[in-house]
């Protein structure tokens, strides 16, 4: 890093940061200063490093990275604040000479000392973050669905879903989904500055093609898609459905599976989604792709262990391994009616494994007997039996929002 200078963002470094972002993921609509204005609120100066190359004249920007300050639901627990590690690149120019790990061990001194117990991130490539101790925690299906497909049980009731205009969607759909958040293991929170973007819906913004946002309103639940517009029948592109209650999952996505003059409706669901099972034919919801979402490094063992709830009792103590960071240690967890203690211990421990496999298990995306026969962690039968039982999740963990 000899000529290599390091420093966080002031506000003329902004168009050199757009260009980097544009060259590094193949953006097509630049930062402008509505942009900006959006993302000052969620980036400001403070969260974004950038590296600098002092030994050519320009001092052209090679690295790039950035954080949200953000929250994150964990099993049965309240929301807790977590560095979303985003707008990471280094130029094609300077790579593999240290730069990024330079940035992410400048990043996570700052994320330790503002007390942060949990990093995320979603990946560009898989194996990327692992030696940073971050592991892979929540998952996606992307799946296609023909329009008509018959449901199971007639529709009992009529009107409880509306359209609604940009106005009452701006104004409802931030408390129904901080009520799904608040209650839905790996849910992001979303801070005002974050909907104002999606409720702008900017015409530049929107993918070529593909229509304004629709809003589908259910008391407990909501809905956005577009259409795609290129087709002669349209497909639909649901870009998020929200339901805090099962009647009002059901209730919205009767509407988004019966839409006229469309083709087949597309969308990402958690592996366990009841839609397949409310249908005549599971088989309509067709599983295309499959993709993770979140990633999480636990910065802080004690603080994460005791902010979830639990399945089942346990006493047992981990020995964590954090090459990367300073969470590593031996953790003494003792479990009892679902909230954890947790303390350090000389004791000998009963399940080994390192900080990014505590990562994957804890939204319970993961499971604590999968990474023993992957060799991922280890320790007794019994020991991996009682973990699994105690991390275990009534439903897998959902982000809901990409970062
Ligand atoms: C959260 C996000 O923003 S995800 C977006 C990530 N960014 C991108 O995908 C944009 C394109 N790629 C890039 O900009 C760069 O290649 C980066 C950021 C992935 C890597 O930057 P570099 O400065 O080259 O990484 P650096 O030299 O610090 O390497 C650190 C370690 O990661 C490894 N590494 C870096 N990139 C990769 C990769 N793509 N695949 C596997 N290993 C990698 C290096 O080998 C090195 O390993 P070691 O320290 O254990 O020997």
């Amino acid at each position: 890093m000899s000529e290599l200078s390091m420093d966080r963002a002031t506000d003329a470094d902004w168009d050199d940061i757009a260009t980097a972002d544009a060259r590094a993921f193949g953006m097509t609509v630049p930062i402008d200063d509505i942009g900006r204005q959006e993302l000052s609120p969620l980036l400001p100066n403070d969260t974004l490093l950038l590296v600098r190359d002092q030994a050519i004249e320009s001092h052209p920007l090679v690295g790039l990275s950035a954080f949200y300050r953000m929250r994150i639901t964990p099993p049965g627990g309240t929301p807790q604040r977590a560095a979303g590690l985003t707008w990471v690149s280094v130029a094609p120019t300077h790579r593999r000479r240290g730069i990024l790990r330079t940035m992410l061990t400048e990043l996570s001194a700052q994320w330790r000392a503002e007390g942060y117990a949990f990093a995320i991130l979603t990946a560009t490539e898989a194996t990327i973050y692992e030696r940073f101790g971050f592991g892979v925690a929540m998952f996606v299906d992307r799946v296609s669905i023909p329009t008509g497909a018959q449901w199971r049980s007639p529709a009992t009731t009529h009107g409880e879903v509306h359209y609604a205009s940009t106005t009452e969607a701006a104004q409802t759909i931030p408390q129904i989904h901080q009520r799904w958040a608040a209650q839905h293991p790996g849910a992001i929170t979303r801070d005002p500055a974050w909907w104002t973007p999606i409720f702008a819906d900017r015409p530049p913004e929107r993918r070529p093609g593909y229509t304004q946002l629709f809003y589908l309103l259910h008391s407990d639940g909501y809905a956005m898609y577009r259409m795609k517009t290129t087709d002669t029948i349209p497909d639909v592109d649901v870009v998020e459905a929200v339901a805090v209650t099962d009647a009002a999952h059901s209730a919205l996505w009767r509407v988004l599976t019966s839409l006229d003059r469309t083709g087949s409706v597309h969308a990402e669901l958690p592996a366990d989604d009841s839609l397949p099972l409310k249908l005549n034919n599971f088989r309509d919801v067709r599983t295309v792709g499959s993709d993770d979402t979140v990633w999480v490094a636990i910065l802080d063992v004690a603080a994460a262990l005791t902010a979830r709830r639990y399945a089942a009792d346990v006493a047992t103590v981990l020995d964590v391994v954090d090459d990367f960071g300073s969470a590593g240690g031996r953790f003494a967890l003792t479990v009892s009616d679902g909230a954890a203690s947790v303390s350090d211990t000389d004791a000998p421990a009963d399940l080994f494994m390192p900080i990014a496999a505590l990562g994957s298990l804890y939204f319970g995306g993961r499971r604590a007997t999968e990474l023993a026969r992957a060799g991922r962690i280890s320790g007794t039968a019994e020991a991996i039996a009682a973990l699994d039982a105690a991390l275990a999740t009534e439903r897998q963990p959902v982000a809901g929002t990409f970062f």
